[in-house]
């Protein structure tokens, strides 16, 4: 599903190596955690995926496809197959929050017919109906956290990719969390998350990738928390 192929990211201004030489294979419909040190390379390496980088050298392949060769409109239709839960959630400040998960059916192209039930299930997905017509500065930081799932969610994509999606929850809501995660990979979601929490990969013993200055430098098949 997702193919890195010997891939060098270098930040040009800072000549920063984010990430050397990486080969990562994610088979359709695996969950996998992504974990190593704060600027170990995580965020860049999904960043990739969504096509919001460039590799310096080497090739990304998504579903077969090498990203370099997607232009205009068809970077756009990429980024429809991946649902993305980033920490700067970006929700949409002058819609509510059903208004925000309207929006992105809108933009998915999703028939109209479908876009109520969708909304609903997303947000009984993520425990947050009651908060439906809020603002998002209405929102603690996990409610606008679980919105921001909710809107990745609602297009029922084939990918999912979340960085550091439990990093500003307490625990219980961090698992919480988690279980919407294991739901859409039950579903048969491709998952891939990154996380500095060993609470998670305990919870749920899934495939560990390890990242340290940008290389991969352990893949456990078995969920081992102790790489956290
Ligand atoms: N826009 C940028 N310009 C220059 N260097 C960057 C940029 N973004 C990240 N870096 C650098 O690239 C390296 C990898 O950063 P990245 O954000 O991918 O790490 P991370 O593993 O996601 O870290 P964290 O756990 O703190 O989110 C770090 O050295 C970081 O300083």
């Amino acid at each position: 599903m997702v193919h890195f192929h010997r891939v060098t990211l270098e930040y040009r201004r800072t000549q920063t190596k984010a990430l050397y030489d990486l080969n990562l294979e994610i088979r359709k419909g695996e969950f996998v955690f992504l974990v190593g040190q704060s600027g170990a390379g995580k965020s860049s390496l999904l960043n990739l995926i969504l096509k919001r980088l460039e590799p310096t050298s080497g090739a990304v392949y998504f579903a077969g496809e090498n990203l370099k060769a997607l232009r205009g409109d068809r970077i756009a239709l990429h980024r429809r197959r991946i649902g993305a839960v980033f920490q700067d959630h970006r929700l949409l400040r002058e819609k509510n929050v059903e208004e925000n998960l309207l929006f992105a059916l809108r933009v998915l192209g999703v028939p109209k017919n479908e876009w109520e039930t969708r909304v609903t299930r997303a947000l009984r997905q993520v425990g947050i109906v009651h908060k439906k017509r809020s603002y998002p500065e209405e929102l603690s930081v996990g409610e606008a956290q679980r919105v921001a799932i909710a809107r990745a969610l609602v297009g029922e994509p084939p990918v999912l990719l979340a960085d550091e999606p439990t990093g500003n929850l307490d625990p219980a809501n961090a698992l919480g969390v988690l279980e919407i995660f294991k739901s859409a990979h039950a579903r048969g979601a491709t998952v891939l998350m990154a996380t500095h929490s060993r609470d998670l990969v305990e919870a749920y013993p899934q495939r560990v990738v390890l990242l340290k200055a940008g290389q991969l430098v352990r893949d456990e098949r078995e969920g081992k928390y102790s790489l956290v």
